[in-house]
This record gives C-alpha cells, structure tokens and sequence, in this order.
C-alpha cells in the first residue's frame, strides 16, 4: 500500500469516529451510532469504533489537559476533534506531526466556522504534543458521581481508582469454548475455562466462528452458569436469555433448557446462536414476572436486567447515558424476578442471580433482602475451583470487578449468587 492511500484509510477512519463521537453526545450508544459508520470499509469502521472508545474512556483526562490551553470552551464539534487527537497522540503513541495535521485538515473541512478554528486546533494540538508528561499525571476518567459513591463506600477509594484504571485499559475479548466443538479455540486459556485474547481483535477474523466452535463471553459472564452446575437432562429456565451466552453454556452441560426473554427481537439472536452452535432449546417470547412452567423446574438462571455498570470497559459511553435515575425501577423489578423465579422451582431446586452490575444496590443488597424474605432459602457453597476466597462476600454470593485479575487484563463486573429452596 502506498503512503497516500495509508493515509486516505487513516482519516476516513478519523472521520468515521468524529460521526460516532457526535451521535454518543446526541444521547446513542456505540451500538446505535455504529450505523452512520456503514458506508465505511470494515477495517476503517473497526478502527473508527476503536478510535470511539479510546476517547470515551479518556475524555475528562483529555478535558482537563486541554483546559488551560483554551482561551474558551469551543464548540462541541471542536472539542470533538481536540479530544480525539489529543488521546491519538497521547494514549495511542500516534506521530504527532501527522495527528495534527489530519485534524486541522477535518477541522476546516467541516465549513466555514471550521475554517476559523483552524488555526486554534493547529496551535493547541501542538502544544498538546508536548503535554505527555503532564498527560501521565492526570487520573484516569472518574466513574460518575451515582456509581462512584457506592463504590467507594463499599470497597475504599483505593478500589474505585483501580476500577477506574481497568475501565481506562477496555476489556479483552474473551471466548466460551464449544465442548463439543471439533477445532481448536483461539486464545490463552483462563482458570475458568474462557479463552483470552487481546482487545481489539476482530472476532470475525478468528477460525471456528462459523463452525460453533465458541461464542463471545466476557470471563465473568462465563462464571454464573458453572455455579449453578447444571446436569445432563435437568429442566432449567434461562429467564432472561438473550443474546444467549448462558443458555449456550446450559445446553452443552446437556440441560433441557427454556429459554425466555420478553424481546422477541433478541431473543432470535438466542435462536441464531444456539443453532450456530449446534445446541436446540426451548425459545418463549414472555414476561419473566408472569411466566410459568407446566411443573416446577430443577434449577433457574436469573440474569436479571440491570445498570449493566460491570460493562463500562466495553461500554465507556454508558456512565454519560444513564444518571442512576432508573435505579430503583430496576431493583424493584430485580425483587420481584427474584421472588417469581423461586416460586417456579421445586422443592431443593436451585436458583443462580446474576446482575452484570457494580452496584451493591443490585447484588449483595438484592441477596440481603432475598434471604429475608425467604426463610426457607439458603445460599449454595461456591464450589468452582476458580473462585477466589477473596471474591466470595459475608453471605456467600461472588463479587468480581473489574480490577480483579489484573495480571491476567481484568473481568467485567458482575455479582452472582446461588440459592437453594429447601426440600
Ligand atoms: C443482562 S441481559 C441477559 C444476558 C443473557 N443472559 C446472556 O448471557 O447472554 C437481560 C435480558 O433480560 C431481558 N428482560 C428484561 N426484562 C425482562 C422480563 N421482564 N422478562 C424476560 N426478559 C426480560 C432483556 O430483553 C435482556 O435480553
């Protein structure tokens, strides 16, 4: 490839990223802002969203370098390609000559105001790419006062900055092998089974997708469906299944599984996945809070819709979407899933409650009030050889953050318990 095309494909990326950051400021997620990069190559869109989540993740780092610098605050498109440049050089080691003059470029291109910025961007940017040192000593993005809260009033300040730091850092992709697939599976092999591989790999560049030989799982997630431990021909419900990562896990251990979510939309992505994979199970679009099986069932997996707060690696733009407003409709719904879940299951039945939250709000507190309610309920040992002493809480459910193995790049947030119904 020459040198100009190289740089054709770089600032189409560039672009493509400005479009994301724009519509994450207009109130989309990632997910939903992916779609205006659709006229992009793939590797142009990768990087685009890349670029995206570098920036999100180091946009108050990146506001408090620019602001001495700035005689005001420009506008939101400005500041846009200040901080996008900013993490390019600073972050991602990008050379800074061609950072700079790829965004004063962007900058006039965008029109006439643009063209009065220009010379603004040109004189800030190169002072930002004098500003490494003084990038170094700036904390990473501090979560949002709603969650930081809590955090530090449970684990300490020192926790929280490292939580901070391994939300900086994003998250691996971690890969679920298929037991009964027939190729090798990517990755570097974790305790717990899940296959690690470094952040940023393209998932459809990896052997065995087509083929079901693994699913995407972060390692955390993976970890709620090996506590339930669930046997050959045992009736389990999956009542919050899609997109289907634990239902997978429940069929390969051989588990008569019915899997139920109240998206009819998401839950064909269950359908795709388990047929990918070469498992079959029961799909029914319904309420979880009303939804009842023919005779009581063995065993329940409850992964309860929450904050998804354990996700900010791989969701940086969440802390700026949600205000913890909804919080309280959600722990007042998690209650009742919890309460319904364990009417549905027979007596000596199990129940696994997992929330892919970092609110004590929805996982220690949620279990506290669970075995208040129900006296004839007890908490199962955690018996899985990966579980750390350190992760189990004083009533016997697991904590993971995302600060935990850190050696080994972390794990989303997640708490997981598992009950028993008495005989
Ligand atoms: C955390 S996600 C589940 C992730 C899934 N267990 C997995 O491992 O791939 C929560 C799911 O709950 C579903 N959901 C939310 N409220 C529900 C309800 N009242 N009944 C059934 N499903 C519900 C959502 O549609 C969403 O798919």
């Amino acid at each position: 490839m020459d040198k100009s095309q190289g740089k054709k494909v770089g600032n189409a990326a560039r672009a493509g990223a400005l479009q994301l950051l724009a519509a994450i400021d207009d109130g989309a997620t990632l997910d939903e802002a992916a779609a205006l990069n659709g006229q992009l190559a793939p590797a142009d869109r990768a990087r685009a969203r890349r670029l995206a989540l570098e920036t999100l993740r180091r946009r108050d780092r990146a506001d408090a370098l620019l602001a001495p610098m700035l005689a005001r605050r420009p506008r939101p498109e400005i500041m846009r390609i200040l901080r996008l440049a900013t993490v390019e050089m600073l972050a991602l080691d990008e050379a800074a000559h061609g950072v700079v003059n790829t965004y004063v470029g962007l900058t006039r291109a965008s029109g006439r105001k643009g063209q009065a910025a220009a010379g603004m961007v040109n004189a800030v940017l190169r002072r930002v790419a004098q500003g490494a040192a003084a990038w170094a000593d700036l904390p990473p993005q501090p979560m949002p006062g709603w969650l930081r809260g809590p955090v530090v009033a449970t684990w300490g300040e020192a926790t929280a900055l490292a939580i901070e730091a391994a939300h900086e850092l994003g998250a691996p992709l971690d890969l679920t092998p298929n037991p009964a697939g027939k190729g090798p599976v990517p990755g570097t092999g974790l305790p717990s089974g899940s296959h690690r591989l470094p952040a940023g790999t393209q998932v459809s560049a990896l052997p065995g997708y087509d083929s079901g030989d693994w699913w995407v799982q972060d390692a955390a997630a993976a970890m709620a469906v090996p506590l339930l431990d669930p046997r050959p021909g045992e009736r389990i419900a999956d009542l919050c299944a899609a997109p289907g990562g634990k239902t997978l896990q429940l069929a390969a251990a051989g588990a008569q599984v019915t899997a139920l979510d109240i998206s009819e939309s998401r839950l064909a992505r269950v359908a795709e996945n388990l047929a990918r994979c070469g498992f079959s199970a029961q799909l029914v679009t319904a309420d979880a809070l009303t939804w009842r099986p023919d005779r009581p069932l063995d065993a329940v997996l409850l992964d309860a819709p929450c904050s998804a707060t354990g996700t900010i690696r791989r969701h940086p733009e969440l802390p700026r979407l949600r205000d913890g407003a909804g919080l309280d409709g959600l722990t007042d719904l998690q209650a009742r899933l919890i309460d319904h879940a364990l009417s549905i299951l027979k007596p000596g039945g199990r129940m696994v409650y997992a929330t892919c939250s970092l609110l004590p709000a929805e996982g220690e507190d949620q279990l506290a009030a669970a075995l208040g309610r129900h006296p004839d309920v007890t908490v199962e040992p955690l018996r899985a050889s990966f579980v750390q002493p350190g992760w189990i809480t004083a009533q016997g459910g697991l904590r993971l953050r995302p600060d935990l193995w850190p050696e080994r790049g972390g794990m989303d947030g997640f708490f997981i318990a598992c009950l028993r119904k008495s005989a």
